[in-house]
């Protein structure tokens, strides 16, 4: 997801790095989210906020215990956030057609997610269930998983994530139809603020044939387990 920005901002923004301290890192532009372009900090500047984060906490990132966390958060950002470096619809390009004329719903479900709310940066940890109708071909089920991963590797609301994994599948397949459903729980609600531990938020996307028809829908619910009694009400 990398871009070229304009000549001038990207020379100001590597200017601004130099000034900091950064010389001969190079600032990396780069598009967050397809939409706002940005320029990347260099490690070295993530690692001091680190540092000032730890002080606001009130501790001393000097201390023998925290004095590589700033370097470990750094890295375990790289794997958190990975999301960003990655372009889901290139995931579904490659498909299969020898699929025997097979038009029925596909379906993974119980795919887990780890994925950080974008209002406070804590986990929402849950799983996704993707069906699909398949117009003439099929992708590789492993895709429908990495397709969930790369959303949920980025900073998130839970509605948004659903709606990407849908719309992307959608787009590049060209199916009758995709159903996308998101179970998660929210950490920013169960370990802080109201503290509701237990509560989960469920999502769904529907499109194509499981919007407009409601046995298609149905048989996509019951498929993954929710057309009990108290289930989602879709
Ligand atoms: N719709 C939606 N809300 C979310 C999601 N993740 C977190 N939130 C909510 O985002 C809201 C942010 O509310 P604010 O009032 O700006 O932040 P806050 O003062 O920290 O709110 P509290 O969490 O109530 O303490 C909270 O209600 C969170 O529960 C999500 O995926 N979708
Ligand atoms: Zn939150």
């Amino acid at each position: 997801m990398t871009t070229n920005l304009p000549a001038d901002t990207a020379e100001a923004s590597l200017c601004a790095f130099r000034a900091d301290g950064e010389e001969g890192i190079p600032a990396t532009p780069v598009v967050a989210d397809g939409l706002w372009p940005t320029t990347k900090p260099s490690r070295a500047e993530a690692e001091a906020a680190v540092r000032t984060l730890i002080r606001w906490a009130g501790d001393d990132p000097n201390r023998e215990g925290l004095i590589d966390t700033p370097a470990r958060v750094a890295r375990s950002y790289e794997e958190l956030f990975s999301g960003y470096g990655a372009d889901p619809e290139d995931l579904l390009r490659r498909t299969f057609e020898e699929v025997e004329g097979y038009d029925e719903v596909v379906l993974l479900r119980d795919i887990r997610i780890e994925s950080h709310c974008e209002h406070h940066m804590v986990p929402i940890i849950g799983k996704v269930h993707i069906g699909y109708l398949p117009n003439r071909r099929v992708v590789g089920i492993s895709k429908l998983a990495r397709v969930a991963e790369v959303y949920a590797k980025r900073l998130q609301i839970q509605e948004k994530m659903t709606a990407q994994i849908a719309n992307a599948i959608n787009a590049v397949l060209e199916p009758r139809g995709v159903a996308v459903v998101v179970e998660a729980a929210h950490q920013c609600m169960t370990t802080r603020g109201v503290h509701k531990p237990g509560v989960t938020m469920v999502t769904s996307r529907m499109l194509g044939a499981f919007r407009t028809n409601s046995d298609t829908r149905r048989e996509f619910l019951h498929l993954i387990g929710q057309t009990r009694e108290g289930g989602f009400g879709l």
